[in-house]
């Protein structure tokens, strides 16, 4: 019988990542996603290309899938489940607890002798993974299987149509060791880690808060594209003056030396203004009360500088910028303008959106940046 791997949400990162390196690795691909549309055209058409971009690019077909509607087909997916060996995810931290009852059903009707399932939450969060495994335990006291968080980097923008992904070559999936008590399994392009968390913070702290940073002081001044915005002398040195400081705390946090984090910044200042991938600044900036929760790419490190001391003065610049995201197609844009409209004061917005309670070292700030968005 063939190895399977079960994957919630087909989209840019599911499709062009996640299911390209399990459809590498062997495993046959079951594409689990609320889309019709896009379950629609999987199961229509045999496969799909990922087309790289950059150094090294070398384009690759996925085929030997299935997909399933997870709203209308859950049967079939709970019953993929109970015979996969892998369970993945990319489809939102938020969505996470939507698609834990679904995990729970299939891991009921495994065989027990079955070896434990694997879950990895593929998304971008600290402890991803554990947010889906709390959410299946509430279910399922006692699951059979090993849940993992990771790290996963790659960008890819918002695609045109059709089923074909243009993506960076770059790529980084950085897995937590610790939980397997035996091997791990066999995922091509893995990177297997005993200790998450300085992979986890470096690449949070640094690829999404300098991209989240410049679409949202990109979008304050009036650019549509990321690389344009980047490409001009003021906002470049906005996002450089926001990854010195998160800088500061990862190389006082997770020793890492200060060269070699200022190498990881240089390559992600070209990454995320490589003229090949059109990134807009509406796309990066989306979900921002996700981006502004309390463990998230600026008041995560802005909180913990704040604890050691420490400046944080351009993260709460970028935090300014990010209130002001107003783009009614985006969910989340439209919940924090009507926060930001409803009247409260601007303390109890602060604590709200960020999480950060009165008395923490941040919160006065804070509470002084809404003050100013409130005031505008
Ligand atoms: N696009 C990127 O460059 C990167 C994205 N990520 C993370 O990957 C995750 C996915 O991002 P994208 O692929 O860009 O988003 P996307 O919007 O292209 O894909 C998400 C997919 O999840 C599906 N979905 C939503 N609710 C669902 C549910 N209840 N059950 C099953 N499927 C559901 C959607 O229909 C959609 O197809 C996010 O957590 C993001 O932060 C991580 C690294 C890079
Ligand atoms: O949903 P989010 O957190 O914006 O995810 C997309 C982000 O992840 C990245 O791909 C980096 O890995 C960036 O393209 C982008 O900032």
């Amino acid at each position: 019988m063939s190895r399977s791997a079960v994957h919630f949400g087909a989209g840019n990162i599911g499709r062009g990542f996640v299911a390209q390196f399990l459809h590498e690795s062997g495993y046959e691909v079951v594409f689990a996603d609320v889309n019709e549309e896009l379950i629609g055209a999987l199961q229509a058409q045999p496969s799909y290309l990922v087309h790289e971009i950059g150094e090294g690019a070398v384009d690759k077909v996925v085929d030997g899938y299935r997909a399933l509607n997870s709203r209308s087909q859950e049967s079939d997916v709970v019953a993929a489940i109970a015979e996969a060996e892998v369970v993945t995810t990319a489809v939102g931290a938020r969505i996470l607890p939507f698609v834990a009852p679904v995990i729970a059903q299939g891991l009921a009707l495994r065989d027990p002798d079955a070896a434990p399932l694997v879950v990895i939450a593929c998304e971008n969060a600290i402890g991803g993974t554990d947010i889906l495994a709390a959410e299946v335990r509430k279910l399922n006291a006692e699951p059979s299987a090993i849940f993992a968080n990771c790290a996963i980097d790659r960008i890819v923008p918002e695609q045109h149509g059709g089923l074909d992904v243009t993506i960076e070559s770059f790529h980084e999936w950085v897995v937590d060791r610790t939980p397997f008590p035996g091997a791990t399994p066999d995922i091509h392009g893995v990177t297997w880690v005993d200790d998450l968390r300085p992979f986890i913070e470096r690449k949070l702290f640094t690829v999404n808060t300098a991209h989240a940073a410049a679409a949202y002081h990109g979008l304050d001044r009036g650019w549509t594209r990321i690389r344009e915005a980047l490409a001009t002398p003021e906002l470049q040195a906005e996002v450089r003056a926001v990854l010195a400081e998160t800088k500061a705390l990862l190389v006082a946090k997770h020793g890492f030396s200060d060269d070699e984090q200022q190498a990881y910044i240089e390559k992600t200042l070209k990454r995320i203004s490589n003229p090949e991938l059109p990134d807009t600044c509406e796309r990066v900036g989306r979900g921002p009360l996700r981006k502004l929760s309390r463990h998230e790419r600026f008041i995560g490190p802005a909180a913990e500088l704040a604890e050691r001391g420490l400046p944080a003065w351009d993260l709460l610049n970028a935090v300014g910028a990010a209130l002001r995201f107003d783009v009614p197609e985006d969910a989340e844009s439209v919940e924090l303008q009507a926060l930001l409209s409803s009247g409260r004061p601007a303390a109890e917005l602060a604590r709200e959106i960020t999480g950060i309670e009165p008395g923490h070292p941040l919160f006065d700030s804070l509470v002084e940046v809404v003050q100013l968005r409130l005031d505008r």
